[in-house]
């Protein structure tokens, strides 16, 4: 039995990252996915957007919906302030144990809290679970099919307050059609698309940003 692609992409961490510096694991990664195995990270072109919401917002509280190999949730943990916290969810337990070893390679297990399961039922278990009361950003990157459902049931749980920020990759490509819809339309919420390209490829996609209007 041969290894999986997260493990090689791992392995290359390891190989090329240096422990406790977060950049050069966001580099070892791009550099792995760009040149020997393509990868469902958001990248670094969609990345450095995800940055600039990320250092906007300034968050107390972050959820990250889709965690894969950890490379958004690097992205996002390495810019978060002293006693925040982000809180990840990964459905898929071979993802989730490559991501853990990722997240710790970069010294950043201290700001996230990596939970493995499906969105639908943990995000009306977060405030019992972790005590929380609100989330300022949340990033979604995972079922595509998923993010209008869970969109609504953050509504829902409480989990939203004014000016609450959502980040959705993949808007495009493979696309979200009736998240869109639903987000462009709502006078609860006010959003904008960022125009960027798949990871790695050529192809468009996007990220649409949208704040919660309470
Ligand atoms: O599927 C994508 N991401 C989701 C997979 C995670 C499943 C989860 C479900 C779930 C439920 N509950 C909690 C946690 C989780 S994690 C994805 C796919 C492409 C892509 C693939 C082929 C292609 F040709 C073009 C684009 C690009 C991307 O950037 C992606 O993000
Ligand atoms: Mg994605």
């Amino acid at each position: 039995t041969g290894s999986t692609r997260p493990q090689r992409l791992l392995r290359a961490v390891q190989k090329n990252a240096t422990q406790g510096d977060p950049q050069s694991v966001i580099n070892a990664i791009d550099h792995f996915c760009r040149h020997k195995e393509w990868a469902m990270n958001v990248g670094d072109e969609k990345g450095s957007i995800l940055d600039s919401v990320v250092s906007e917002v300034n968050p107390s509280t972050a959820l990250e919906l889709g965690t894969y190999c950890g490379y958004s949730t690097v992205r996002i943990a390495r810019l978060l302030p002293p006693g925040s916290q982000l809180i990840t969810l990964e459905f898929n337990p071979a993802y989730a144990a490559v991501a853990k070893q990722v997240i710790g390679w970069a010294g950043l297990q201290d700001k996230v809290q990596l939970v493995e399961g499906p969105s639908g039922d943990l995000i009306p278990q977060m405030k019992d679970l972790f005590g929380v009361q609100s989330f300022d950003f949340v990033f979604l990157d995972h079922w595509k099919d998923r993010y209008l459902p869970d969109a609504k049931l953050l509504e829902e749980c409480s989990l939203l307050r004014k000016g609450s920020v959502l980040l959705a990759d993949n808007v495009i490509c493979p696309g979200t059609p009736e998240y869109l819809e639903y987000i462009r339309n709502s006078p609860r919420y006010e959003s904008r698309y960022f125009k960027s390209h798949l990871e790695y490829t050529k192809v468009e996609d996007g990220l649409e940003k949208s704040v919660f209007l309470g």
